[in-house]
This record gives structure tokens, C-alpha cells and sequence, in this order.
């Protein structure tokens, strides 16, 4: 488990000159017992890390799909404790490594070391924590770091190259490049320039670099996936699934770099 196990999944994409897909969905959305079979869905899909959201009733961060996908997991009544234990429970049963999506305030309320303590128990290679900035990942990281489980950090557009350089030196896991300014969700294009940004902050990142916000098509990811080391990809999954079309997933996943 941990960390290493998404180092070795990143490698493994990596030796089959493929570039990594990293899937969101939103733990609970259908019930927490469909938990285990989307895993499974999303690791015959070739995805290569699942980022598992915890439904929270503040998400600042998510647009509106996800925050819908975010009510019908909180109407199931679905917990912090009820997702990790619920993975607890899986966990010998899925090979994808995971990465657990939360906001600041359930993890706080949870204890940090308390978190810390049941990811580990659940077999989590890392944790994001989007409203938690770097200078104060420390009472998070550090419970985190005792199971060798990474806190992801993030550079966004506006990041100066001098805060690139101070968010990639020490980062851990991957770094979760933004690619647009705003909220989660599908949009029409990005920056002119994004390639450029992604393979500038990948140059200076000693962790792979992947991609989020807005992805929603092979094309981008492919297109995006050429700047850095991969994507991340989250409505559109949400979407899919909810709409009984996950069988769909696997036509998001680029092949092999330049096979079509
Ligand atoms: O939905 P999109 O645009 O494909 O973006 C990924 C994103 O959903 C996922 O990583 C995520 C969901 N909620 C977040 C909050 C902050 C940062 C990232 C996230």
C-alpha cells in the first residue's frame, strides 16, 4: 500500500509508454456498496489511480456536478469513517492504488492522526486536501507521512515560477496541476499557453505531474497528457456513472503515446 504502491503504478504506466489517468469519483454516489464493483470497473478501464472524494456539505472547490454527486452521497448518509472503513473492508479485493479527496473541515473533525491512522488501515497511497494551503500541511502531513501516505499538492495558473519551485520541492505523490482558473467541470477549451505552464512545472517536478480541471474527452487528455505525465479526470466519470455508462469510462483512456 501506500505511497509506494502509487510510485509503482506510475512506473508500471510509465515502462508501457502510456501516460496516467487518475479518476475521481464521489464515494457513496449509488450507495456505498457499490463502492468495490466501480473500483473494479475503473481498474478494468485501465485507469491508473482512483482519487476517492468524501462527500462534504461545503465543497467550495467543485462545480456543479460534483456537487450534486456530493448530495446524494450525504442523503445515503455516507461518513468519513464509513468510506474508510468501507475500503478497510475492500481493500484486498482492488490493485489501483488510492487516493483519498477530502476538504479541511471532516479531517479535522475526524483528528488528524485518527485519519491518518484509518487511511493507513484502509491501504491509502495518498491524500488531497484542496482548501488546506502548504504552509499549513503540517499538522496533516505529518500524522500522513508516519504511514508513508503522500499529501498532494497543487500549482495552479497563477502560481509564480518561484511558488512552482516551493511546491514541487519536497512534494509528494504527484503534483495535481489546475488547468483552469475556477471550479470543477467540463469546459470548452483551456489556455493557449497550458501546455507550455504543464511542461514548465514537469521540468522542475521530482513527482509526476498530472492534470485536472475540466478534462472530459480522450483528445484533451491525450493532448494534455503529451505536457506533463498524465490527467486527472472527474465530472465526466461522475457523469458516466451516474447515468449507468460507465462501461463508456474506458473510451477516456488514451492508449500507448502516439498510438491511436
Ligand atoms: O471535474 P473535473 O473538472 O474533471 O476536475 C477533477 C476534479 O473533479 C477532482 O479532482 C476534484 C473534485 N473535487 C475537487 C476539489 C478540489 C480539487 C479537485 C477536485
Amino acid at each position: 500500500m501506500t505511497k509506494y504502491k502509487m510510485a509503482a503504478a506510475f512506473a508500471r504506466v510509465n515502462e508501457e509508454g502510456k501516460k496516467a489517468f487518475t479518476a475521481y469519483i464521489m464515494a457513496g454516489d449509488g450507495g456505498l456498496h457499490t463502492l468495490k464493483e466501480t473500483i473494479l470497473l475503473l481498474e478494468d478501464a485501465g485507469v491508473t489511480i482512483v482519487e476517492l472524494g468524501i462527500p462534504f456539505s461545503d465543497p467550495v472547490a467543485d462545480g456543479p456536478v460534483i456537487q450534486e454527486a456530493g448530495k446524494r452521497a450525504l442523503a445515503e448518509k455516507v461518513t468519513l469513517k464509513a468510506v474508510l472503513d468501507e475500503l478497510a473492508s475492500i481493500k484486498d479485493d482492488i490493485s489501483i492504488p488510492i487516493v483519498i479527496m477530502t476538504y479541511a473541515n471532516p479531517v479535522f473533525k475526524f483528528g488528524a492522526q485518527n485519519f491518518a491512522d484509518h487511511c493507513a488501515a484502509a491501504g491509502v497511497s495518498g491524500v488531497i486536501i484542496p482548501d488546506v494551503p502548504m504552509e499549513e500541511e503540517k499538522e496533516f502531513k505529518d500524522p500522513l507521512s508516519k504511514h508513508d501516505i503522500a499529501l498532494i499538492r497543487f500549482v495552479t495558473l497563477t502560481s509564480s515560477d518561484e511558488r512552482i519551485s516551493e511546491t514541487v520541492n519536497g512534494a509528494e505523490g504527484f503534483i495535481y496541476a489546475v488547468t483552469v482558473n475556477g471550479i470543477t467541470g467540463a469546459r470548452a477549451g483551456f489556455a493557449g499557453d497550458l501546455s507550455e505552464h504543464l511542461a514548465r512545472i514537469t521540468e522542475k517536478s521530482n513527482v509526476p505531474v498530472l492534470a485536472g480541471f475540466g478534462v472530459s474527452s480522450k483528445e484533451q487528455a491525450e493532448t494534455l497528457g503529451a505536457a506533463c505525465d498524465g490527467v486527472i479526470v472527474g465530472s465526466k466519470i461522475v457523469s458516466l456513472l451516474h447515468e449507468g455508462r460507465g462501461h463508456e469510462i474506458k473510451n477516456l483512456v488514451p492508449g500507448r503515446v502516439g498510438v491511436k
